[in-house]
This record gives structure tokens, sequence and C-alpha cells, in this order.
């Protein structure tokens, strides 16, 4: 119960207001607030300009009744004040509009006295609180307390109604945390609230009185920056304005406990104003869009909504859907590409590369879907379709010194990667010694000490391991000697124009040299022509790959490709 109860007593009657004020005396002596009005359009004005804790209203008030102020306190200026309806005669359809209308209570002035009204007023107020309550549980989120998604749709509904009267423009920003997901997983939930209500204290700080903080779920935020500018231009520089501050306050780490964490955010940010027929439904799903594109550029970065977006982010979407069946029905075939030595022509093993067969548009590049497989995270499920096909198809190539199979970063840094691997192999009891494990520069950089203790595991296993790509990332030969590969394979681009570019052929020729220093076996990918493999040889590689030598072929191709080397 509050301490001292804000009352307003609606009546028209001077004797009834004596009387009441004597009840309301006796029962709470002086710790109340006491304010009469006398008619609806007072107690109207006097109830939108001061906080009351419960109104008195007397029913019969002149022209009006007190059930047209119960409505208006509910429906029209929505406060949460319970009210409670005093009438002449005990009369049940009275009662019963009276609930209807939203009253808390109904006392008939003949039977009150100081503990009835009293009683009434304590129950009323309580029953108000836990109706408060149940409704900010509703509206807003446990952990941090910002309204929530319901709340936010609400509000962005009455700002659209407003943008009949204004022509001003809005902005909303929509926040995605980068690197919290793994921050959850790995130093568990509790980490992930404190972290949580860290960043909602930043928005805080970073944001005026007048913008509203909302969060969605999981690690994502809104922020609504009301009614800017009449001029877009304006709007926009505001709204860029708040997404840098937000930012560059995120970016400081946030210490939770004794660690540093180091997390970013996207956001996506749309603009609208009274002249859009936006919805508050499309207006979350453009800066949702915008937010897509942020972490697409690179993450910790901000992001316009632009139309051109939606059909891009539709395609996409429609792309991933399509793989996402393509997995549950294994559409995957894999392509081999035979690998020969360059002194000798004879082959030394095949990459395996995988193709989409789809049942409409026939095969699809790798190049295609490998990108939204890795997006979507659906790249797990079909690294592991490659991989058992892999296996299954091994006992073929008895005579194929080595296969070696493209592992996506994703996939390598998962944690159950190694014991997935495993189950593979007893399921096809296929036996790693002849298979090699393909990784690119940026998948052995994304966590250098687990691609290490990774490799250990898999060499100790019996694989060997190939350095996909190289050149064209960040690898330093630091990481290239304390990490086991075995191959170094020099990226196409190196070689497409070794002869037209002396750049590139001094690229290739110093990969070549560094390979050799460090005892590792040199594949020349993307080998074209006979200049090109004679290329290779000079400088001395060891194998080469390319189109020269064959393009990728199905599996039966390729052992009747061996065959015929064999042969000759
Ligand atoms: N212009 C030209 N191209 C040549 C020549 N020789 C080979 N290629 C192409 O170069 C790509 C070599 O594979 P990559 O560098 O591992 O590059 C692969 C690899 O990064 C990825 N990929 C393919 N299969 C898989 C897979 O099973 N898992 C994963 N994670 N990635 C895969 O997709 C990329 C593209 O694969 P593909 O389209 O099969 O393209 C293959 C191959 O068909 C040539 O002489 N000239």
């Amino acid at each position: 119960m509050v301490a001292y109860p804000k009352i307003l007593l609606v009546e028209d009657d001077e004797d009834d207001v004596f009387m009441t004020k004597g009840y309301l005396d006796d029962s709470f002596g002086k710790s109340y607030f006491f304010e009469h009005a006398s008619n609806v359009p007072d107690a109207l004005n006097r109830a939108n300009e001061c906080a009351y804790d419960v109104f008195l209203v007397d029913y019969r008030l002149g022209a009006d009744n007190g059930i047209d102020f119960v409505r208006s306190i509910n429906q029209d200026l929505k406060l949460m004040v319970p009210v409670i309806l005093l009438t002449g005669q005990n009369d049940r359809e009275i009662d019963i509009r009276a609930m209807e209308a939203g009253a808390t209570d109904y006392l008939v002035k003949q039977n009150i006295d100081a503990h009835s009204l009293e009683r009434a007023i304590r129950y009323s107020i309580k029953q108000k609180q836990s109706e408060e309550h149940i409704q900010f549980l509703a509206y807003h989120d446990a952990l941090t307390s910002l309204p929530n998604r319901a709340l936010l749709l609400d509000r962005l509904k009455s700002t659209l109604a407003r943008f009949t009267r204004n022509q001003h423009h809005s902005a909303l920003l929509f926040l995605d945390l980068d690197n919290f997901k793994t921050i959850n997983d790995s130093l568990g939930h509790s980490v992930g609230d404190s972290l949580l209500i860290e960043v909602t204290r930043r928005l805080n700080g970073a944001t005026r009185e007048e913008d509203s903080i909302f969060r969605l779920g999981g690690d994502e935020f809104i922020i609504l920056l009301p009614e800017i500018s009449e001029i877009s231009e304006e709007t926009a520089i505001r709204a860029q304005r708040v997404a840098e501050r937000i930012m560059k306050s995120i970016n400081h780490p946030i210490i939770v406990g004794k660690e540093p964490l180091h997390i970013g955010t996207s956001i996506g940010i749309t603009l609208f104003a009274g002249s859009d027929t936006a919805t508050p439904d499309t207006i979350l799903k453009h800066a949702d869009t915008a937010m897509y594109e942020a972490k697409a550029a690179g993450k910790n970065t901000a992001r316009f909504f632009q139309h051109e977006m939606e059909s891009t982010v539709k395609s996409k979407l429609a792309l991933e859907n399509e793989l996402r069946k393509a997995i549950s029905e294994n559409q995957f075939e894999l392509l081999y590409q035979p690998q020969v030595c360059v002194n000798t022509g004879k082959m030394i093993g095949a990459e395996a590369l995988v193709r989409w067969i789809h049942p409409e548009n026939g095969m699809i590049s790798p190049v295609l879907f490998i990108p939204s497989a890795e997006q979507s995270g659906l790249i797990h499920s079909l690294g592991e379709i490659v991989f058992r096909t892999a296996c299954k198809e091994l006992p073929n190539f008895k005579d194929i010194p080595r296969i070696s199979v493209n592992i996506s970063a994703k996939q390598f840094h998962a944690p159950d990667f190694v014991k997935k691997i495993e189950c593979i192999l007893n399921e096809c009891d296929a036996s790693p010694e002849n298979l090699e494990l393909e990784l690119t520069e940026s998948a052995m950089l994304a966590d250098i000490e687990d691609t290490a203790v990774k490799m250990k595991k898999f060499r100790d296993m019996g694989f060997t391991f190939a350095l996909d790509d190289f050149g064209t990332g960040y690898s330093s030969l630091t990481y290239l000697k304390k990490l086991p590969f075995d191959v170094l394979k020099i990226d196409r681009s190196f070689i497409t124009d070794i002869i037209e570019s002396p750049e590139h052929a001094g690229i290739a020729t110093a990969v070549i040299a560094l390979g050799k220093a460090l005892n590792l076996s040199i594949v020349g990918e993307g080998v074209e022509t006979a200049d090109h493999l004679q290329f290779l040889k000079n400088e001395g590689a060891n194998s080469a790959q390319g189109y020269y030598i064959s393009r990728p072929i199905s599996a039966t191709d390729l052992i009747a490709w061996h065959n015929q080397r064999v042969a000759c």
C-alpha cells in the first residue's frame, strides 16, 4: 500500500463530499492527500496533470455520469489508476457496466463507512499494482528491464499515427552484437547475462532521453529515434552519429569477472516518415535487412536500408532454404580433380570438389553455394556429407596415393569436429592414411591455438594436411613453421598469369622456394597451359592440378583416367 495515497473525489453533491472526506479522515488521519472535482471535465483535466493513486467517483454527475469518467481514464488516457464508483442505489446493471468500463470497485453510498471505504481503497490500489506489474512483465524484458518487441510495435504504431499530424522523420536502429554467441556458449550464460546488462547500460549512455531502447531477445536491441527532423538528410546524419557513438561505446572491452571481453555490434538503420506507407512490421524488417548487410560487410559497421537490399536478402534466403532441402535429400555429388607429378606425369592424388545436382537447375558450382552454407551454418551438415561421400568412395581409389577434401574454417573450428570425423571414419570403415584435409589460410588464422591442437589430433590419426590458396591471405612464416602442413598449394590466381605478369611469376617462384625450405610438397593450382606446367617444373614445384591436366571428373572417370595413365 502507498504510504500517502493521493485521492481525487469526483462528486457534485456538497453533503456527500463532506461525508466522504469525513470517512477518509477517520481512516487515514493526516496520512493522505485529498482533492475534489465537481464535474467530469475538471476531473479529467486534473487526472491528466497529477498522479493520483485512486479516484472515488460518484455515478450521477449532472449531465455526465461516473461511467464516462471511468471509460476516459482507462481507454483514452490509459492511466493505470484504480477507480471506485460510488452510487446512491444498489443497481446490478450499473455495477456490471462500471466493471466493463474498467472500474475496480463499486460501493453503495448508504453502506459506506470509514472501514469499508478504506478497505476498498487499499484493495483497489493493490489490484492495480498487480495489474501494472503483470503488464510490465508482458511488455518488458526480464533481464534488462528494457521494453520488449510488443511495446516496440505499439510505440511504432503510435509514432506512425502521429505522422498524420506532423511530417517529421524518425529512425530505427537494429543492433545485433558481434561475437556474443561465442562468448555465451564458451563462458556460460551468466557471463552472457552480465554482458547484456552492461551493453544496456552503455546504450543508455550513448542515447538521449527522448530515444527509446528495446530488447528484442538474445543479443538484438532496437533504438528508436523519434521525430528527429522534417529533412530526411538531417535525420540520416543524426542516426549515423548515434550508431557511431554506440559502436564506439560497445567496442570498449567489457569486464566480466576478471576477463575483459571484446564485442562489437552490427547496426541496420532505416528512416521513416509520414509520407511512408510503412507499418511497424515493415519498418522492423527493413532495419533487420540493413543489419544483415552490416554483418556481411564485416561486422562492427552500420548500414542504411535500401530497397535493393530486399531482393538480395530474398534470394539469399531462398538459396538457403533450397540448400537446406538439398542437404536433407542429399542432392550432392563429388567430382575429383587429378594432381600429377610435374616430372613424371604420374598421378599423386586428387582433390574432391563438391557439386550440387539441383533437380531443376542441374549442376551448381560450389562457388555459388559454399558462402551461403558458411553464413547459415549449413556448412557443418554439408561438410559431413562431403567427407562421408569421400570415405565411401575411397575403396575404389586403392591405387591413388591421396584424396584431399576441402574443410571450411567454420567446420574445422566447430567444437565437435574431430569427433564427427572419427564417427564417419568408423561408420564407413575408412582409414585416414590416404586422406588429406585441405585448409585455407583464413581457416588456420581464425583460431591458431585450436588449429594447432586439432591438426595434431588428426595427424596422430594418420591424416595429412594441405594449405589451400596459399598467397591470398596473411599466412606468416611463423605459423607455417609451427603448424604441421605437408602440402602447400599455390593459388590459381598466381599461376593464371605467370607468363604475362612478372610480379605473379615472382610470387609463385618465392612460394615454391619457401615451401621447399620448409620441406613441404608444392602443388600448383589452375594449370591451364603447357607453359604453366613448364614453369612449375622449372621452378622446382612437385605437382600440378588444372584443366590442362584434367577438369574435375566423376569417381568412375577418375579411376578410368588413372588406369589409362598407368597403362601408358
Ligand atoms: N579456371 C580454372 N579453374 C580451375 C582449374 N583447375 C581447377 N579449377 C577450379 O579451381 C577450384 C579449385 O578448388 P579450390 O581452390 O579448393 O576452391 C574450391 C573450394 O574452396 C570450394 N569447395 C569445393 N568443394 C568444396 C567442399 O567440398 N567443401 C568446401 N568447404 N569447399 C569446397 O569451392 C571452390 C571452387 O571449387 P570449384 O568450383 O570446384 O573449382 C575448383 C576447380 O574446378 C583451371 O585450370 N582453371
